[in-house]
């Protein structure tokens, strides 16, 4: 039995006399069954009385196993001994987090702003890590530590560190583990878990244990400790895991900690206990302990309020930190227990730090109430929403070479989802909380012809592939503060003048001529190369953003300028190198992952495994690095410096997202186009909706063009778009760009095509009536359309179909030659084809957008080169002004 609702009413704790001596206690009013039901009182009795100091009204609330008693008619609820009470419990807070708010709360806030920094220890203690889940696996000391100091070959070399002397370090602590693993005290049916992800419901706590022995938390640390115990905050994680792992079963009573450092301490000179493994028992007053201190951080990012520090009780004189806290402190005229220095920054920095961080943080909530959705969620309704694949047939599963296992499943379902190839989901044997579930990797995902999936998911573990569910990541969150921070505490005057408005732009000047055909483009290259802060381009569809691009970094490449190449996406990423290439140039690396990198660029990936010294002046030597922005706040990218960053689909990315990119230059080029997609938020009146190229772009005119001639479309299919989107000032930059016909294409006979066809921009009303977020009639319609297109020759990877709902998607891809390209408008951005049908969907009324934002329809009408087919009931079109003008062009 729990109680789960909204706060209503909060009285201040009080103490009273009881049987059993003077109690604390606190009485709070809430709506249990989520609001649903009408409101109880609640005493929270003895430490529970403290957590009500934490709450306002509105907050949520759980109590669990309260006892009940009926008073005058009216039910009275109190915590028991069993009980615990959470703090909004969909927030989700990570077990590490926890651990650095026991230390101290500002640490915890610092942590935010230091992702993903390169440190010896660090990449030492993953290491470590890493052979201690080998070990568990069956592989071997020396191979593990062999092969995973070669894969981190170019973290090592770019700390300038010696592959012998680190694999030495590593075994050295490794060998304490080995020694303890072959103690007499485990026996052949020790059962042990490796890195097992956990998820609570109950405690809003998440995070991967480093193991499980017999249903027991062990942890591992890098470190020394010759005290007998643990120390405190590390029993304290491991307490959290105890939690969670006493959500499915038992509450394990004890806890064990593994000091590998240990191991390697001289005998003659320590004193002490220098045993590595250290047990300490887990108690419910422990237990408590860590549920408490996660309310109080959870209150504290109810309302994105920065800590003190005196919330915790660490002493600063002893903290390494205090240095780095003084001076955020300082500079951001906080209230800090480590004091403060230096002076604070100028107002305007001030309050666009604090809204950044408030919007960055209210993502985070966003992604949390993803994750609650796991479990609030019916798998049904999580299919329907297409988070998750269900009913997967397991199909096998075996062990990989590095110990890791490789799970294969089936699905008959013609379901689709949200995930991809590539993407880290949650796989489990049916429940992605309450079940066997790994955090994996799904390296396949492909349908045959008969409607059979095949699935191959890569986990630590073992289990039964039953069903895979969205992960809903916010692993990103710290990367954007990490990247406001170092702009705005770290960034040169310089270009916090020109991030705050405080300077204009200035450029040098130059006689050369790098584009002769295009005076728009050679116009952008002249700015891109002439830069001493910032350049914008501005690139309608098809205008040569991606050609222009690659010539200023050419240009550039020449001045010997190091260049970041930089986009939102790998595809544009790969995109400007293969269109470098094309332009006969090819000094350049790519970051990024197997799965993320397309064929083409594998050659040019960045290995992260082999020689340290080699691997970094790999990176360190090339003139030109590309990689998305996310991979730029990277801890390996990091540490490169550049003279020009070159950003492309800057329209979509977030400003602490572009902050990323260009804080690893002097200088900056933005390119991209405000008018096509977004940045993708979840919070709809995000400050972050707002990209930093659209922003300059007002700002700044004068750094900026505007690209004019477009490559792509014909003429009669630019037109709206030009009008609508761009003063009409976009134009064919050729007369056969102008006036290019779906006859042109070989084998093609346009008399062939029905009449309603015929024409380059063609409207269908298919009388079609929409369902949720499917259109049957239109689906059946648009597969027709296809079909014309067909038979009149058209090839089939010249055309594509683009709908706003996924379900919508799924309906047309079922009726259509698999060969054809089936998706929403955010897959086809950034590319064309010969032919695009776009089904609409919505009919009658238009209650609710039929693509979000106008600038998604921008994109799918941009799509097009000879001939576009608009597939919508026209009753609803006509009753908004933006599409009825949209009819009567396609309809002139
Ligand atoms: N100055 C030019 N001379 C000749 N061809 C050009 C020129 N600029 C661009 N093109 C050609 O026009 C086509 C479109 O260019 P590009 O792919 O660079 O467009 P884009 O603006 O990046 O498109 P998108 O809007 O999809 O990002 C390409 O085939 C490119 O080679």
């Amino acid at each position: 039995m729990e109680l789960r609702g909204p706060v209503v009413a909060v009285e201040e704790p009080r103490t009273v006399n009881t049987r059993d001596g003077t109690r604390d206690v606190a009485e709070i009013t809430m709506r249990p069954g989520r609001g649903e039901e009408p409101p109880v009182t609640v005493s929270l009795w003895g430490s529970w009385a403290e957590t009500a100091e934490l709450l306002v009204t509105g907050m949520t609330l759980l109590v669990t196993e309260p006892s009940r008693e009926e008073f005058r008619g009216e039910a009275r609820y109190a915590t028991t001994a069993e009980s615990y009470v959470v703090v909004e419990p969909e927030f989700m807070v990570d077990v590490t987090d926890i651990r650095e708010w026991v230390q101290c709360s500002r640490q915890y806030y610092l942590s935010k702003f230091t992702s993903a920094s390169l440190s010896y220890p660090l990449v030492k203690g993953s290491l470590v890590h890493e052979v201690f889940g080998d070990l568990l696996r069956g592989r071997d000391l020396e191979t593990s530590v062999e092969e995973r100091v070669a894969d981190a070959g170019l973290k090592l070399g770019l700390l300038d560190r010696d592959r012998t002397a680190v694999a030495e370090d590593v075994q050295s602590n490794a060998r304490a583990i080995e020694r303890w693993l072959q103690q007499g005290t485990l026996t052949e049916d020790d059962e042990w878990r490796s890195e097992l992800t956990l998820i609570s419901e109950t405690f809003g706590i998440k995070g991967r244990a480093d193991a499980v022995r017999r249903g027991d938390p062990v942890e591992l640390k890098t470190g020394k400790n010759t005290d007998a115990e643990p120390r405190f905050e590390d029993k304290v994680q491991a307490t959290c895991y105890a939690l969670l792992l006493g959500e499915h079963g038992q509450t394990p009573e004890t806890g064990t900690l593994l000091y590998t450092k240990n191991a390697v301490l001289n005998r003659t000179e320590e004193t002490g206990d220098l045993s590595p493994a250290k047990e300490f028992s887990i108690g419910p007053g422990l237990l408590q302990f860590v549920v408490r201190a996660r309310n109080e951080l959870a209150a504290m990012e109810y309302d994105i309020s920065v800590p003190t520090g005196y919330e915790s009780n660490a002493i600063c004189e002893y903290c390494f930190e205090q240095d780095t806290c003084m001076v955020v402190s300082g500079r951001l005229d906080q209230e800090s227990k480590a004091g403060s220095v230096g002076g604070a920054l100028p107002s305007a920095e001030r309050e666009y730090f604090d809204r950044m961080y408030r919007a960055t943080e209210t993502e985070r909530r966003e992604i949390h109430r993803e994750y609650a959705k796991l479990w609030t969620q019916s798998a049904a309704e999580r299919a329907a929403d297409d988070k998750a694949l269900l009913g997967l047939q397991p199909q096998g599963r075996s062990q990989r070479v590095d110990g890791t296992w490789e799970l294969r499943a089936e699905n008959d379902d013609t379901a689709v989802s949200k995930i991809r190839e590539g993407d880290t989901v949650l796989a489990s044997d049916g429940h992605p909380t309450r079940g066997d579930t790994e955090l994996g990797r799904v390296v396949r995902l492909e349908t045959d012809a008969d409607g059979t999936t095949e699935i191959i998911v890569h986990a630590d573990e073992p289990i039964e592939l039953r069903r895979l569910d969205v992960y809903p990541s916010d692993y990103g969150i710290n990367g954007l503060l990490t990247a406001m921070h170092d702009a705005v505490l770290k960034g040169s005057q310089r270009r916090r003048d020109i991030l705050f408005g405080r300077r204009d732009p200035t450029f040098g000047e130059t006689n050369a001529t790098f584009i002769d055909n295009n005076t728009a483009q050679n116009r952008a290259v002249e700015l891109a190369v002439t830069a001493n802060d910032c350049a914008l381009i501005h690139g309608p569809p098809g205008t040569g953003k991606t050609y222009t691009l690659a010539r200023a970094v050419r240009a550039l490449c020449e001045r010997g300028e190091r260049v970041l190449l930089s986009a939102f996406t790998n595809r544009a990423v790969d995109n400007a190198l293969e269109q470098l290439r094309e332009q006969g140039f090819s000094e350049f690396v790519r970051i990024g992952t197997e799965h993320g990198v397309s064929d083409s660029m594998q050659d040019a990936r960045l290995e992260h495994r082999g020689e340290p010294e080699e691997r970094a002046a790999t990176l360190r030597n090339a003139p030109v690095v590309a990689g998305t922005a996310a991979t730029c706040g990277s801890s390996v990218l990091k540490e490169c410096e550049f003279d020009v960053a070159i950003v492309d689909e800057a329209g979509q990315l977030t400003e602490p997202g572009t902050l990323a990119a260009i804080n690893l230059a002097d200088r900056f080029v933005l390119v991209g186009d405000h008018e096509q997609l977004p940045p993708v938020v979840r919070d709809d009146d995000s400050e972050l909706g707002t990209s930093l190229f659209e922003r300059l772009i007002e700002q700044y005119p004068d750094a900026a063009v505007t690209l004019d001639k477009q490559y792509r479309m014909a003429q009669r299919i630019q037109y709206f778009s030009s009008q609508t989107f761009y003063d009409g000032q976009l134009r064919p930059a050729t007369p056969a760009v102008a006036g290019q016909q779906l006859a042109e294409l070989s084998a093609v006979s346009s008399e062939a095509l029905p009449s309603a066809l015929q024409d380059a921009v063609a409207f269908v009303d298919p009388n079609g009536a929409m369902t949720g977020n499917v259109n049957r009639q239109e689906a059946d319609r648009v597969a027709e359309i296809v079909d014309a297109y067909r038979s009149a020759g058209v090839a089939a990877d010249d055309i594509g179909v683009i709908a706003p709902f996924r379900a919508q998607v799924a309906a047309i891809t079922r009726r259509v030659p698999s060969e054809i390209d089936v998706d929403t408008v955010d897959r086809f951005q950034g590319s064309a084809r010969a032919v695009i049908v776009v089904s609409f969907v919505a009919t009658d009324t238009l209650d609710s957008p039929i693509f979000e934002d106008r600038r998604r329809v921008n994109v799918a009408l941009t799509r097009a080169k000879k001939a576009l087919c608009l597939v919508g009931d026209e009753d609803a079109l006509r009753s908004d002004p933006f599409y009825e003008r949209m009819l009567e062009w396609a309809e002139s």
